[in-house]
């Protein structure tokens, strides 16, 4: 066959882009959700949030059977891949959690389970991400990343950090105390954090928790423990907590700030009344407006937006590397490789 023969040419075409998608690594954002209730509409955020910073990566949702129908489809039209997982179930204990319903967080764990995937980031649905983060694929393998948690507030008051006012965002402020033993570990909020599904890894920690006592922490406190020797505290930009803002100003810079976590008492941005203590700052009303304005953007929708990516397609809009066509292309790939949603192709320009 010559080479201008227009079959070859497909041919060749074809196998590029197949082996351009083989040596991909194997990367996705994962959630979690669980219950009927209106998490949901943080992980539609989420999804528009990602899609807005342009990730290369789909979004996985690690759903609970107690998901709805109607909220399974709501995620499946904003481009996510929906995967049920079994809830794990600590151990029997007596411990009151901080928050009765982090006792369904034990669920997360499935997640290790993902091993169609090399590397993942998790991040919780009451996140949002700002600016694109897809370099953190890119961190060395071996190593749990994510970021370091605050002690200072209430849901803190049964720790003895607390009690003595230490926090590791400013360890010099109050000295651990000699008679308290070795000064803990590093501690990572849970909310965020790059690891690498793998089986081994996973049975290890659903065995190492039938022998782990709850604690009020639940899953978090679990992954501290479980990774602790290979825990590694990536910058506060990546998983800025917002108590932070007030708690440890000096220590954050909001507008370096990429992914932002409405962890703190009455931030959940999808409720907001702006009653709750600390809620009437002029930082946190603008955050909240932030992640409205991208929750309501519907251009961002998954159906808009890959209808106008097919379209400049069409229009023979190759579209640098910066372009919107460029950048989703394998955001799709990866989608109908995972077998969930159907490869939008163009139309043929001719
Ligand atoms: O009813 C619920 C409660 C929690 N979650 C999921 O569990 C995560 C952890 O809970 P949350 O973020 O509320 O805890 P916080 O970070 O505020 O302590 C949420 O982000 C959701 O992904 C959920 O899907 N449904
Ligand atoms: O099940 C334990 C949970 O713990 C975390 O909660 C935060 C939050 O409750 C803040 O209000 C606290 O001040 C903070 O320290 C605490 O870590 C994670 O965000 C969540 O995903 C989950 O892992
Ligand atoms: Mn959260």
């Amino acid at each position: 066959m010559a080479p201008h023969d227009i079959n070859t040419v497909t041919a060749i075409a074809k196998a590029n882009s197949l082996s351009k998608a083989a040596s991909l690594p194997r990367c996705a954002y994962v959630t979690f959700l669980a219950g009927n209730g209106d998490y949901v509409k943080g992980v539609v955020g989420l999804a528009k949030g990602l899609r807005r910073a342009k990730s290369k990566y789909p979004l996985v949702v690690a759903i609970l059977p107690d998901v709805p129908e109607e909220h399974r489809k709501i995620l499946i039209d904003q481009g996510c891949v929906v995967r049920e997982i079994e809830p794990v179930y600590p151990p029997e204990n007596s411990t009151q959690f901080a928050m009765a319903y982090y006792v369904i967080n034990y669920s997360k764990l499935r997640i290790w389970e993902f091993v169609e995937y090399s590397k993942m980031i998790y991040l919780d649905g009451d996140i949002q991400v700002f600016e694109n983060i897809d370099h953190l694929f890119d961190l060395p393998d071996g190593y749990f990343y994510a970021v370091m948690d605050c002690f200072c507030e209430k849901t803190w008051s049964h720790t003895p950090q607390f009690k003595i006012g230490y926090c590791q965002q400013c360890p010099d402020k109050v000295n651990w105390p000699a008679n308290f033993g070795p000064k803990p570990a590093l501690y990572f909020n849970a909310g965020m954090f790059v690891y690498q599904p793998c089986i081994q890894t996973y049975h290890s920690l659903l065995n190492t928790l039938k022998i782990t006592p709850t604690t009020p922490f639940a899953e978090q406190d679990f992954l501290n423990m479980f990774f602790r020797d290979i825990y590694r505290p990536i910058p506060p930009i990546y998983n800025l907590v917002l108590a932070m803002l007030w708690r440890h100003p000096e220590n954050i810079e909001l507008e370096k700030a990429k992914v932002v976590h409405y962890c703190a008492a009455g931030s959940k941005p999808w409720r907001y009344t702006g009653e709750e203590q600390n809620m009437q700052r002029e930082d946190i009303k603008m955050l909240i407006q932030k992640w409205s304005d991208i929750y309501n953007d519907e251009s961002l929708d998954y159906k808009n937006y890959s209808a106008v990516v097919a379209s400049e397609e069409a229009a023979g809009n190759e579209a640098g590397e910066d372009g919107d066509a460029a950048v989703l292309q394998p955001f799709l790939v990866a989608l109908s490789d995972a077998g969930e949603v159907p490869y939008v192709s163009a139309p043929s320009a001719a």
